[in-house]
C-alpha cells in the first residue's frame, strides 16, 4: 500500500475472531486490528508491537512465536482478547482518523464467562469502550497504555508495570502433581487438541533456554512467576550474578552462596539419546541465537538418534548453529572437564522420564560426575524435566544423579521431585501412605494437603507451562 492510499479511509470490517472461553476472567481491548495485524491473522500481528512481550514477561515465559501459541497463554491465564470495534472507516493504523465506528457485541464474551475486569490497550480503545459498550455492558474499562511502536516514550519494563493490574486480576492455574504415565496421557491430549510432540519439544527446549538464560544474567533467584523455592541450608539453589555485577563467587554478605559468572566460556548443554536430549538440542539452538556461545555434549551424533521428535531436533539445531558454537560427539571425559571449567552454566538434558534401571549406564554415569564436580567449583546447573539419575516417579536417586541449581520440569511437577515433609520427618513421594503419585485431579489435593519441598538434587523447581492443560485435565477427570 502506497503512502498516499493509506491516507485515503477504508471502511474496514474487523475479521478476526476473539480468543476466550469460558474460564476467562479478564478481557483485553483494543481498537481495531492494525493492517500489520489483519495480514497476520491475529491480534498485535506488528512485529514491533509490544503486547506479546508485555505479556511474556508479566507472566515471566518466553515470547510466543505462532498464533497458537498466543493463544494458549491467553487462555491459560485466563485473560479474553478482542477489540471494541467490528467496523469502522480508518486511515491505515491511525486511531485519530477513525469514523462511522460500530462495536462489537461483547455479550458473546461476557455472557459465557465469569469477566470481573476490562482492561482497553490505549486512550482511544478506552474512549470508544466508554462511548459505545460500557453503557451497554455496564463494566467499567481500566486504560492502559498502548503497545504499539508509536508510543516509543513507554519503555518495555515500563509497560510491563502498567500492564501488571492484569496479571493480578487473574487467578494462576498451578498444575497438580502428576504420574509420568499421567503426563504421557497428557502428552497424547496435547497432540489431539492440535500440538503435536515435536511442537511441544520446541515449546519445552525454548523454556530451558529461557531459564538458563536468566540465570546467566542473575535473574533465576527472583520469586516472580517460580512455583517453588528450595530447601534452604547447603541444598538452597544457588544465586547467579552476572558479569555486570562483577561477582566473585565468594559467599554474600546476607550468607547466600553466589555463583560467578566471570567465566566467559560456553555454556555446555549435555544431551541424552532420547527425548529428554531433544529439549536440550532445542534449547541449544535458542541460546545460540540469542548469542549466547554453546557447546552440545552427545553421545551419538544426530543422525544416530533413533528417538522422535529428538532425532528431528537434533539435525536441525545442527543445521542451523551459527559458527560460534560447536558440537560434540563423545568426546572423552579430559575434554568435557575442560569444557565445564570455563563454563559458566551446563544444561542436563541426559535423562528424562525414560530413565530406567538403578543405575546410569556409561558414558552418561561419567558425565554426571563431572557435572557434578563442576558445580561444586561454580558452574550453575538447569536440569530439563528431572535431574539425571532421578526417578521422576519415585524420587528414587541413582548413585549418579545430578544436582541441580533450577530443575525446569514440563508441563506438570511430578511425584519424584518432591518430598513430603510431616511432622518434621522428610519422607519421599509415595512412601508410607502419603502418595503424591496421584492420578488426575487429586494431585491438586494431595498438593495442598502435604507441605512439598523440592528434593535436594532439584534445586528451585520451575514448571513449564506449555500447553493449556486445564480443559485437558477436567476432561480426563470425567
Ligand atoms: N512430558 C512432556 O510433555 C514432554 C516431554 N519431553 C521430554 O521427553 C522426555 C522423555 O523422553 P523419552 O521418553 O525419550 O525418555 P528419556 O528421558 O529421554 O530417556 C530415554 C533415553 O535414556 C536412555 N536410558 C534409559 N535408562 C537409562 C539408564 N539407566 N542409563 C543410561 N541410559 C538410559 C534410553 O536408552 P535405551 O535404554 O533406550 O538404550 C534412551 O536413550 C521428558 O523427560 C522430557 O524431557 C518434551 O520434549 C516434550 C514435552
Ligand atoms: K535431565
Amino acid at each position: 500500500m502506497t503512502k498516499e492510499t493509506q491516507r485515503q479511509p477504508q471502511s474496514v470490517e474487523h475479521g478476526i475472531p476473539p480468543v476466550s472461553d469460558g474460564r476467562s476472567e479478564v478481557l483485553v481491548l483494543g481498537t481495531m486490528p492494525s493492517p500489520k495485524s489483519r495480514e497476520a491473522g491475529f491480534f498485535y500481528g506488528h512485529p514491533q508491537n509490544r503486547f506479546w512481550r508485555v505479556l511474556a514477561a508479566l507472566f515471566d515465559e518466553p515470547v510466543p512465536e505462532s498464533n497458537a501459541e498466543r493463544t494458549d497463554l491467553l487462555l491459560r491465564h485466563h485473560i479474553a482478547l478482542w477489540d471494541v470495534l467490528a467496523s469502522c472507516d480508518i486511515e491505515g493504523a491511525s486511531d485519530a482518523s477513525i469514523r462511522n465506528a460500530r462495536p462489537n457485541d461483547l455479550s458473546r464474551i461476557l455472557h459465557a464467562a465469569p469477566v470481573r475486569h476490562v482492561f482497553c490497550t490505549g486512550a482511544t480503545s478506552a474512549r470508544l469502550y466508554g462511548k459505545l459498550c460500557e453503557p451497554v455492558c455496564g463494566i467499567a474499562a481500566q486504560k492502559l497504555p498502548s503497545t504499539s511502536p508509536a508510543n516509543a516514550a513507554w519503555s518495555l519494563p515500563r509497560l510491563v508495570e502498567a500492564y501488571r493490574p492484569v496479571a493480578e486480576a487473574v487467578t494462576c492455574f498451578e498444575p497438580p502433581v502428576l504420574d509420568v504415565s499421567a503426563v504421557v496421557a497428557l502428552e497424547r491430549a496435547i497432540a489431539a487438541a492440535g500440538t503435536p510432540l515435536d511442537g511441544l519439544m520446541r515449546r519445552a527446549g525454548r523454556f530451558l533456554a529461557y531459564e538458563a538464560r536468566k540465570m546467566l544474567e542473575g535473574k533465576g533467584a527472583d520469586g516472580g512467576a517460580v512455583a517453588e523455592s528450595g530447601a534452604a541450608g547447603a541444598d538452597a539453589p544457588l544465586v547467579a550474578v552476572g558479569v555486570a555485577a562483577g561477582s566473585d563467587g565468594s559467599a554474600a554478605a546476607d550468607g547466600t552462596r553466589h555463583r560467578g559468572f566471570r567465566r566467559e566460556g560456553p555454556v555446555v548443554v549435555f544431551c541424552g539419546s532420547g527425548n529428554n536430549g531433544g529439549d536440550g538440542w532445542v534449547a541449544a539452538e535458542y541460546l545460540d541465537r540469542w548469542g549466547i556461545p554453546v557447546r552440545v555434549v552427545t553421545a551419538r551424533a544426530p543422525e544416530d538418534l533413533r528417538a522422535e521428535p529428538a532425532r528431528s531436533a537434533a539435525l536441525r539445531t545442527r543445521a542451523v548453529l551459527s559458527d560460534r558454537a560447536a558440537v560434540l560427539v563423545a568426546p572423552d571425559d579430559g575434554e568435557v572437564a575442560d569444557l565445564l571449567a570455563a563454563s559458566p552454566l551446563a544444561i542436563d538434558a541426559i535423562l528424562g522420564t525414560g530413565f530406567s534401571h538403578d543405575a546410569v549406564k556409561a558414558p552418561f554415569d561419567r558425565w554426571i560426575r563431572v557435572l557434578n564436580d563442576a558445580r561444586v567449583r561454580g558452574t550453575v546447573v538447569v536440569a530439563a524435566d528431572v535431574p539425571s539419575g532421578l526417578s521422576a516417579q519415585t524420587g528414587a536417586a541413582a548413585a549418579d544423579t545430578v544436582r541441580a541449581d533450577v530443575t525446569v520440569t514440563m508441563i506438570a511437577p511430578k511425584p519424584g521431585l518432591y518430598i513430603v515433609r510431616d511432622q518434621g520427618c522428610a519422607r519421599r513421594g509415595g512412601a508410607e501412605g502419603e502418595p503424591l503419585a496421584v492420578q488426575v485431579p487429586g494431585g491438586q489435593a494431595a498438593a495442598a494437603t502435604a507441605p512439598l519441598v523440592p528434593a535436594p538434587c532439584c534445586g528451585r523447581i520451575r514448571v513449564a507451562p506449555l500447553a493449556y492443560i486445564e480443559p485437558l485435565l477436567e476432561a480426563a477427570a470425567g
